[in-house]
């Protein structure tokens, strides 16, 4: 991989706000950051767009693109496989922009292990309970796929907050009061590299 700014990790339960916090920075900063788009297995929700969400791919395909060593990280999670392809990194690095990854724990570990060296952020959820509302309010999940991801989050919280997985954690609650940490972080921490010499915030 080649130098630059270090990528940025997101992680946090589903329903924790993610998205909801990527979307403010890349239109409050759309030439700084760059977002890795992930591959799954997962068929697409209404309104998402193959390539600029995920890149929506076949079980056995991306299987075999595993075993060919093109992912830097893949995990299955609520019964879909997910990874970040080393393409979709190199993009992101390529138009100069900082590489931006949404995993989960089991990818976090694994990007844990590689030279990217990325900035590690917890997107902390208020409550299990207010992660179900804001799931069932989001109205893209079945009981079943809601029970799968309410189960996957009690560990995914408790890894989020085992001090010394990751750098920065977010309390999610007020999602105003969240996306300034969030940002006022990311922007420190981009001054910190430049004064290495080099410009990343544009
Ligand atoms: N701080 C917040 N307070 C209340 N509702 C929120 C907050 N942040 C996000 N939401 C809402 O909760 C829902 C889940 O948020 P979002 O889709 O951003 O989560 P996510 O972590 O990206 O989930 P996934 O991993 O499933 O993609 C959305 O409907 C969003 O509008």
């Amino acid at each position: 991989m080649r130098k630059g700014p270090r990528p940025v990790v997101l992680c946090g339960p589903s329903g924790s706000g993610k998205s909801t916090l990527l979307n403010r920075l890349f239109k409050e900063f759309p030439n700084t950051f760059g977002f890795s788009v992930s591959h799954t297995t997962r068929k697409p929700r209404p309104g998402e767009q193959d390539g600029v969400h995920y890149n929506f791919i076949e079980r056995d395909i991306m299987k075999k693109m595993i075993g060919n060593g093109e992912f830097i990280e893949s995990a299955t999670f609520s019964g879909n496989i997910y990874g970040t392809s080393k393409e979709a990194i190199r993009k992101i690095q390529i138009a100069g922009k900082v590489c931006i990854l949404d995993i989960e724990p089991q990818g976090v570990e694994q990007v844990k292990k590689t030279d990217l060296n990325p900035i590690l952020i917890y997107n902390n959820p208020p409550s299990l309970e207010a992660l179900e509302q804001r799931l069932r309010k989001r109205n893209t999940e079945n009981e079943e796929t809601l029970k799968k991801r309410l189960a996957s989050a009690r560990d995914e919280i408790a890894y989020g907050l085992t001090p010394g997985n990751f750098h920065k954690i977010i309390n999610n609650i007020d999602i105003d009061e969240a996306y300034q940490d969030f940002r006022d972080f990311l922007l420190s921490e981009l001054k910190a590299q430049e004064l290495e010499g080099k410009l990343y915030l544009k």
